[in-house]
C-alpha cells in the first residue's frame, strides 16, 4: 500500500499577471497533521500566496496540491472556493451576524438534521475556546478579540480537519492574544487538528508553531522545528526574522574579540553580557530599556552599538562602563 501524504503541494507556482517576480516559486511541501505549522518571512515572500494555494483559494500556475492523495481544486472549478476540510481565518472578522448572539453565529453553521448534535458540538466549541462566559452576548457587544474568538470558533464547530490563520491575531492586545494562542494549542493537542498558520510576529511562531517554514522571495528558504531554527538559523535572514539580533560586519566582529572568515556574525541579546568595566578599553551603556522582567541594555564602543540582554535590575545607569562577553555568535 502506498503512504498518502495529508497535504501536499508538488512543484507549486504562482505568477500574478503584470508582476515580473514570482508570488511563489516552485515550491514542494507536505504539512505534518495534527501539528502547527507556521508560515514566517518578510512582507511580499508570498505567505498567503502559498497559505491561499493548499486552500483552493488560488489555483497553482504549474503544479498540484494534494489532501489526503485527491487534488485540491481551484476556485475556477469549484462553486464555493476552498477545500472542505479546510477552513481559514483572516484578520477581517468573517461574515458574522452582529446582532445575533455569540451562540447562535456558531450553531448557525451546522444543519438542523440532528438538532441534539447541533446543540451538542456548539456547547463543545465554546468549552474548547472558553467562551460560555460570552456565549449569550451579541457579537456587536464584543471586543475585537472575542470576535476573533468567535471567527475561530464559528471555524472549528464543522469540525475541520485543517484550521488556516492568516494572521489571525494582529489586531488583538497582547493578553487576549496569548490566551487564544494557549488554546488553539490546546485544542490541537486535544483533536489532532493540524493548524497552518501565517505570521509577522516571532515569538508567536516561537511559542506556537511545531514546525516552522521560512519563505523569501517565493521560496522556502529553511523548514524545521523552532528551537533549531532559532538557534542554528542556515541563513542570516531567518535571523533577522525569528529575533531582533545585532548583525555585525567583519571588522566589526573584531571590535568584539571575534575575527571569522564570514562577512557577518550575528549575535543575539542573550548571548552576549556584561561586567562592570575599570579598564580603559572599554563599552559604554548608553541606554537601559525596561522589557518587564529583563533589561536590554544598548551598549557602543566607537562607533558600534549592541543591544544586550541583562537579567540583573539596578546594576548599571547610563554612561557606566562595562565589558563585554559573548558566549555564542553566527557567522555568514
Ligand atoms: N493579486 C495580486 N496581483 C499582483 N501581485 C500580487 C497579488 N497578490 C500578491 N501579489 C504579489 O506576490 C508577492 C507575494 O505576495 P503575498 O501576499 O503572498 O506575500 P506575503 O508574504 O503574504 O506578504 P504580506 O506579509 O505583506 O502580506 C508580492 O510581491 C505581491 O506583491
Amino acid at each position: 500500500m502506498t503512504n498518502v501524504s495529508f497535504l501536499q503541494a508538488t512543484a507549486i507556482s504562482k505568477i500574478y499577471p503584470g508582476v515580473q517576480t514570482a508570488g511563489l516559486k516552485p515550491t514542494d511541501l507536505t504539512i505534518t497533521p495534527g501539528k502547527i505549522t507556521a508560515i514566517i518571512g518578510a512582507s511580499g515572500s508570498g505567505k498567503t500566496t502559498l497559505l491561499h494555494m493548499l486552500f483552493g483559494l488560488i489555483t497553482p500556475d504549474s503544479g498540484t496540491v494534494y489532501f489526503k492523495g485527491e487534488r485540491v481544486w481551484g476556485p475556477e472549478e469549484k462553486l464555493i472556493p476552498g477545500h472542505d476540510a479546510m477552513k481559514m481565518v483572516t484578520q477581517q472578522t468573517d461574515d458574522m451576524n452582529l446582532f445575533a448572539k455569540v451562540y447562535d453565529n456558531i450553531s448557525i453553521l451546522l444543519p438542523n438534521t440532528d438538532l441534539e448534535a447541533k446543540r451538542n458540538k456548539t456547547e463543545a466549541v465554546l468549552q474548547q475556546l472558553n467562551m460560555k462566559r460570552i456565549e449569550t452576548k451579541r457579537v456587536a457587544d464584543l471586543s475585537g478579540g472575542e470576535r476573533q474568538r468567535v471567527a475561530i470558533a464559528r471555524a472549528l464547530v464543522t469540525q475541520p480537519q485543517v484550521l488556516l490563520l492568516d494572521e489571525p491575531f494582529n489586531q488583538v492586545d497582547t493578553s487576549f492574544r496569548e490566551g487564544l494562542q494557549q488554546d488553539i494549542r490546546r485544542v490541537v493537542r486535544e483533536t489532532g487538528l493540524t493548524v497552518i498558520m501565517v505570521s509577522h510576529d516571532p515569538a508567536e511562531v516561537l511559542s506556537m508553531a511545531d514546525e516552522l517554514i521560512v519563505l523569501k522571495d517565493g521560496e522556502i528558504l529553511e523548514h524545521g522545528d523552532p528551537k533549531s531554527l532559532y538557534q542554528h538559523p542556515e541563513n542570516l535572514y531567518t535571523a533577522r526574522l525569528l529575533t531582533n539580533c545585532n548583525v555585525l560586519s567583519n571588522a566589526e566582529a573584531k571590535l568584539c574579540g571575534i575575527s571569522t572568515e564570514k562577512d557577518n556574525i550575528v549575535i543575539y541579546p542573550e548571548w552576549a553580557s556584561t561586567t562592570p568595566s575599570f579598564t580603559e578599553n572599554h563599552w559604554t551603556v548608553k541606554q537601559i530599556l525596561f522589557k518587564g522582567f529583563y533589561e536590554e541594555l544598548v551598549i557602543a564602543h566607537d562607533k558600534l552599538t549592541l543591544r544586550v540582554l541583562n537579567a540583573h535590575f539596578g546594576k548599571y545607569t547610563e554612561g557606566d562602563a562595562v565589558q563585554l562577553k559573548v558566549s555564542k555568535y553566527l557567522d555568514y
